[in-house]
């Protein structure tokens, strides 16, 4: 009998040599996750076996070691694909971040929004409208999470090699400059605090007030580590630090300068500590368009948009310019922040697991427009009430979208239409997509 493998064992993965030797492939094209999809050149399983090798270009000759069933790592370009670029960041290829800076910008998100486009074909909407496609520029990015790692007397600050350990972010093409200035103080200070002793977690959120900091660590700030955080906050013009103790944990407030204010349309909230924001301003502002050209402009008096996972309200207030939004959002602190700022304004706000109590398909089916912006996993029990209401209209906004196009199979075989697609890169040089469409249905339309 074969024997069981032991599960508190870490199983040692077989030396690359073991799936033969590096051998000769050409680079067809992307596959989802960003890598290059190769064949080799020679060998029996020339035609059949495809091959994903990181950081190569469709076009590309390369010489790559096969590291697993299916996967290789590229040793050497032995002919460049014509679109190849420098990559612009030093780091690029050992850091975690990006996948694709060695292509240029304006092809990966042509790359982006033809992957949306045949994957809705696929979905069964055979006439795709022509999508509106949004970059974010380089440097932009103002929400960003790092790894913290104290080796004795020095903090590594930064992001996760490819499969290993934390990379020191000395240089990035991606993160505001508001961010990567905060880096090397941050350096100066994390070994004289008691609350790092081996490794954490740093979220920067850049609000409209400034950098808002939250520490994930492994030991509670001490008393001299409230008196240190509160002097850096001072030098460096941060309004708020926080603490927690694990990712789940709720935050407290270890250091408050003065308030902390975002401006979502025409109303300023006050985000909890770890609030989710669009990853950029540019991200943020195409979703907004695209989610306020699919609601009709004049709506009428007594029109309700039902807005699913609000946040703190990105969505909702500029929404609530056009018509009466009904929030619905599973976060307790983020629903607070967004009913402070909801108050003299058409916003009902309600805190609600949309997985465990979806609003249900009467209600859903009797707005003007539904509003869906589901976390990564999607929308799960509330996508079933979706498909079982005749909402006039359906704004999805995604962020995953293997979720987007099983749940576009689902809406196109419930009799629904594809009005709208709107696709933007604001994870650059990530294989990351966020896409907003719109889709209506006429009551009665179950296609078979
Ligand atoms: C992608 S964010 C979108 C937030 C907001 N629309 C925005 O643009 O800032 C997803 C939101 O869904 C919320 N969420 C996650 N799981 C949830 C659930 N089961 N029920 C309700 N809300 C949930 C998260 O707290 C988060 O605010």
């Amino acid at each position: 009998m074969a024997r069981k493998a032991d599960p508190r064992r870490p199983r040692t993965p077989p030396p690359p040599e073991s799936f033969g030797p590096a051998r000769l492939y050409v680079v067809d094209r992307l596959g989802a996750g960003g890598d290059g999809v190769a064949r080799a050149e020679q060998g029996d399983d020339a035609q059949t076996q495809t091959t994903f090798i990181p950081f190569t270009a469709p076009g590309d000759t390369v010489m790559a070691q096969p590291v697993a069933r299916g996967r290789a790592s590229c040793e050497r370009i032995v002919a460049p694909s014509p679109v190849r670029v420098t990559p612009p960041c030093a780091l690029f290829g050992q850091c975690g971040g990006c996948a694709l800076q060695h292509l240029p910008m304006d092809w990966t998100l042509s790359w982006k929004v033809e992957q949306i486009v045949t994957g809705l074909r696929h979905s069964g909407f055979a006439e795709v409208p022509e999508p509106r496609a949004v970059q974010s520029p380089p440097s932009t990015r103002r929400r960003a999470e790092f790894a913290l790692k104290r080796n004795a007397g020095v903090v590594v600050i930064g992001l996760h090699r490819r499969g290993g350990d934390v990379l020191d972010l000395t240089e990035c093409h991606v993160l505001h400059p508001g961010i990567m200035a905060l880096l090397p103080p941050l350096r100066a200070l994390l070994p004289r605090l008691d609350l790092l002793r081996g490794s954490g977690d740093l979220l920067i959120n850049l609000l409209d007030s400034g950098p808002d900091l939250l520490f994930t660590t492994d030991a509670p700030p001490s008393s001299a580590d409230r008196g240190k955080l509160a002097a850096f906050a001072r030098e460096h013009a941060i309004p708020r630090i926080g603490w927690r103790p694990g990712l789940r944990d709720e935050p407290e407030t270890v250091s408050q300068l003065g308030p902390v204010r975002q401006v979502f349309g025409d109303a300023s909230v006050e985000p909890p500590l770890g609030a989710f924001l669009q990853a950029t301003a540019t991200g943020e502002a195409a979703i907004r368009d695209a989610v306020l050209d699919a609601t009709p402009a004049t709506p009428g008096r007594k029109a309700k948009i039902i807005e699913l996972y609000a946040g703190c309200g990105t969505l909702t207030f500029p929404l609530a310019e056009r018509a009466r939004v009904e929030a619905y959002e599973g976060h307790p602190a983020a629903l607070q922040t967004l009913r402070k700022a909801a108050a003299g304004r058409r916003v009902d706000a309600a805190v609600r697991d949309l997985n465990r109590q979806p609003v249900d398909a009467k209600d859903l089916g009797g707005a003007l427009a539904v509003v869906l912006d589901p976390p990564y996993t999607g929308a799960g029990a509330q996508m079933e009430a979706i498909l079982r209401a005749t909402p006039k209209a359906l704004i999805y906004v995604s962020c995953n979208p293997q979720v987007l196009l099983k749940d576009a199979k689902s809406l196109f075989a419930a009799g629904y239409s594809l009005d709208a697609v709107t696709v933007v890169d604001q994870f650059l040089w990530s294989p990351e997509i966020e896409t907003v469409c719109r889709f209506s249905r006429k009551p009665h339309r179950l296609r078979r």
